[in-house]
């Protein structure tokens, strides 16, 4: 793929924002303080002096409440896939997961999309850095939401990985992604993770044009 065109993180206008912006209410603001729990007790280990079991108690407490109040989960895939556009609730960039970091993407006019996050001890491999696999997490759904910004999306069908340096946690982490080529019913995507302009991990991924039906 030699023609394909440099990606240049950051050096174009942002247009429009392509995840859910988070609100400080609802379900958002449930999920944020979730995030907080996560992190928390990831650095509270078992030294803690805080109270475990009382802990554990008061999770198990709001964890019984919500399922006393939730619907059957059909309906809830429903109403997951019942807009259009931005999905709320995926592991990347999800006001309503809080295993989303989240990261937030918006397209650009040159035909790239990217994003800022910092990710913290939920998401660490190596000693102080990100896991790979979290990564390949990250550049996956980049890359699928790059297409969708060209106008051509698919499904996975093949990720290519080049983690170049480690990753660091606690820093602010820029991803990039771009459509370069369709052929058919094939799609070819790069993106990478860069810090201070220094690519970490990159991605080449080939998209195959098929959609899995919405849940109605
Ligand atoms: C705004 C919201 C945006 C949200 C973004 C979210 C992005 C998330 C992206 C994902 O994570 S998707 C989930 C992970 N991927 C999957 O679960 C896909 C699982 N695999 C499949 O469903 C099918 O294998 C696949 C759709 C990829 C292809 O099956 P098909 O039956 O449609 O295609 P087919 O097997 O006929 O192959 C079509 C062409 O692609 C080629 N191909 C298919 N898989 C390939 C592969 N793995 N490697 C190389 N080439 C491949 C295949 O050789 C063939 O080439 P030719 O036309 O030249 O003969």
């Amino acid at each position: 793929m030699s023609e394909k065109p440099e990606l240049v993180p950051g050096e174009t206008r942002k247009l429009e924002v392509l995840t859910a912006i988070p609100k400080n209410e609802g379900v958002d603001s449930a999920v944020a303080a979730t995030r907080r729990v996560i992190s928390a007790l990831l650095h509270a280990g078992d030294r803690t002096s805080a109270e475990m079991g009382a802990v554990a108690a008061q999770l198990n407490a709001i964890a019984d409440h919500l399922d006393e109040h939730n619907g059957p989960v059909d309906d809830r895939l429903v109403d997951m896939w019942s807009g259009e556009g931005v999905t709320r609730h995926d592991p990347i960039t999800g006001a309503e997961n809080a295993i989303a970091p989240p990261l937030h993407l918006a397209g650009r006019e040159d035909g790239s999309i990217g994003g800022v996050v910092t990710l913290g001890l939920p998401y660490q491999g190596p000693p102080g850095h990100v896991h790979g696999g979290v990564s390949a997490m990250l550049l996956d759904h980049v890359l699928g939401v790059s297409n969708a910004w060209a106008g051509t999306s698919g499904m996975t069908a093949r990720l290519t990985l080049n983690y170049h340096r480690p990753t660091p946690l606690f820093q602010e982490l820029e991803i990039t992604g771009r459509q370069m080529k369709v052929e058919g019913r094939k799609i070819w995507t790069e993106g990478v993770i860069s810090v201070d302009g220094e690519p970490c991990v990159s991605a080449e991924g080939l998209f195959i044009n098929k959609q899995v039906p919405r849940p109605r």
